[in-house]
């Protein structure tokens, strides 16, 4: 079965190349309906969802994937958060799995719980243009032993092996 993935980001793109190995994976820029930096895991939980949705109809009988990147805040301070979901044709509901998480240092947070990007702050903060498609605030954080599509990675594996569950039962 094809696949088609609700992004064009780098990272996504190649964590679901890397995983997907049932047909070809084609990616299509599909709108998250929700906020660009989505807040809590609620919301980008939904923004995977629609991905998912929105991708799958670009690409006849194929099934569809969506990754989101959000924060979450907890009496702990403020997370990175991630979420992805996968439809599957013949498949009602979507299967839908959350990914890694570290906390992100207070100097961030602030701009983020005031509203702004999870991206930009990034480029600044860590002085490299593009970070989003790359090693990611996860892979900045962690002195580069978890990148961002590493990450995303593991919840496509959760994702497939949800179907895969599925399917024997
Ligand atoms: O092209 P799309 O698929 O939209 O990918 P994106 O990285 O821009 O969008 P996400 O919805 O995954 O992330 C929401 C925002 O948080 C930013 N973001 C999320 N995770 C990040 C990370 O690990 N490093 C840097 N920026 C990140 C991202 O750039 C957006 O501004």
């Amino acid at each position: 079965m094809n696949i088609a993935v609700g992004t064009n980001n780098k990272a996504k793109v190649s964590a679901v190349e890397n995983c997907w190995t049932f047909g070809n994976v084609k990616s299509f820029q599909t709108e998250s309906g929700v906020k660009d930096q989505p807040f809590g895991h609620e919301e980008t939980m939904q923004g995977a969802i629609n991905r998912a949705k929105y991708a799958a109809k670009s690409y006849e009988g194929a099934a569809g994937i969506g990754l989101e990147g959000g924060v979450a805040e907890t009496a702990n301070g403020l997370y990175i958060c991630n979420w992805g979901a996968l439809y599957v044709p013949g498949y009602k509901e979507p299967f839908t799995a959350s990914g890694a998480s570290i906390r992100l240092p207070e100097e961030l947070a602030e701009p983020l719980r005031n509203g702004a990007e999870l991206g930009p702050i990034m480029e600044q903060f860590s002085k490299q243009k593009n970070i989003r498609q790359n090693e990611g605030a996860v892979g900045f954080f962690t002195n580069g032993r978890i990148s961002r599509a590493r990450m995303f990675e593991h919840i496509v594996e959760l994702l497939i092996g949800q179907w895969e569950y599925a399917k024997m039962h």
